[in-house]
């Protein structure tokens, strides 16, 4: 009755004003209430924090051993709380050490400025061992002379956002047919590639692998066979690679490897096992033959990792034209151009 009369004069007020007054005047009356049920009900504290929060601590400033965490902290990760004794080593054993390192440099300086955000997103080891992924925010709680002596804090669990993110990375970075690594993996794998042999200055090989006369066994054993084939030549290529070595789909019946420290010789014999391995596959009832161009730098001179694929991967398609049009079902080195 009294709501349905208040409206009203809202409804009636000419001025705008008046009526965010009211507004504010009804909010503030209400904030108020709530704010003095949590003080005075413990009930509704703990169903804040049960449905908004995956964790919350209470830690002891200047007795920095004493920290209470709830419940819901320890059962996030696999936990029994009642086996917890709310001492800070407790959680500082389960999270990653890096993380520990970035938290506690971070509440430092929170501790020396406010206005410094203690906010992070750190990795916790679950019981089970799994990678538990939490936002970690808190406030430091002041004396009247601006001395730090409590801080509080709240944790939202990010693990099922990361994992789908680290899902998506992954699919945005495999070809869906052969399960390698596509061309935007490899392009990002050789940025690193690059930065690294600025580093180390050991030579960098690579080579461009291309199955023969690919139309023709689609044409003559159709699609499905010819899918099955790629798939084999993906295998062969990965068992004929070394661990450290990155073999991806640059596109269509095409593949690329690049062999880190790796001179020229070496990299045209691993390129002739490719050769051999995919001479051995059994999908189709002829012989599959590949040609193979191989390029390899010492000392590049390019600014960019981008820059000395372009270079690399040029040399290496010269290298493979040379053995397409000399013939096919060879390896063929670009500096000097000659098969192998
Ligand atoms: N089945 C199948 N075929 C593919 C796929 N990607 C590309 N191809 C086929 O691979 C063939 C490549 O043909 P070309 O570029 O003419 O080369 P090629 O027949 O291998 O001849 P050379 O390279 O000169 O020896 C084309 O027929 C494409 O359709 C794929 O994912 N699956």
């Amino acid at each position: 009755m009294i709501a349905a009369k208040q409206a009203k004069r809202i409804r009636f007020n000419p001025i705008r004003g008046r009526k965010s007054q009211n507004f504010m005047r009804r909010e503030n009356y209400l904030r108020k209430e709530l704010y003095e049920r949590i003080a005075s009900d413990p009930a509704i504290f703990d169903f804040i924090q049960r449905g908004s929060l995956d964790g919350l601590w209470y830690w002891d400033v200047e007795n920095p051993e004493q920290e209470w965490m709830n419940s819901r902290f320890w059962e996030l990760l696999g936990y029994d709380p009642r086996e917890k004794k709310h001492l800070a080593s407790e959680w500082q054993d389960l999270i990653h050490p890096d993380d520990l390192k970035k938290s506690l440099e971070n509440f430092q300086k929170h501790l020396d400025d406010p206005n410094h955000p203690y906010d992070q997103i750190v990795r916790y080891r679950h019981k089970s061992g799994r990678t538990i992924w939490v936002r970690c925010r808190g406030i430091a709680i002041r004396d009247e002379n601006g001395k730090p002596i409590r801080m509080l804090g709240a944790h939202n669990d990010l693990t099922e956002m990361k994992e789908l993110e680290a899902q998506l990375r992954q699919m945005a970075d495999t070809d869906q047919m052969t399960d390698m690594p596509n061309r935007r993996a490899f392009n990002t794998h050789f940025e690193w590639a690059f930065k690294n042999q600025k580093r180390t200055a050991e030579p960098l090989s690579l080579a461009i692998i291309d199955i023969d006369h690919f139309k023709h066994i689609n044409d003559i054993y159709g699609h499905q066979i010819g899918d099955k084939t790629l798939l084999a030549v993906s295998s062969a290529i990965r068992n004929s690679c070394r661990d450290n070595d990155f073999a991806a789909r640059w596109g269509g019946e095409e593949f690329i490897v690049l062999l880190h420290s790796t001179d020229q010789a070496p990299a045209i014999m691993i390129a002739e096992r490719i050769k051999a391995s995919i001479a051995e596959i059994d999908t189709v009832p002829e012989k599959l033959t590949a040609s193979i161009g191989v390029t390899t730098i010492t000392q590049p001179a390019m600014d960019t990792g981008m820059q000395l694929l372009d270079l690399m991967v040029a040399e290496a398609d010269r290298a493979l034209y040379f053995a397409k049009s000399s013939g096919r079902d060879r390896v063929v080195h670009a500096a000097p151009l000659q098969a192998a």
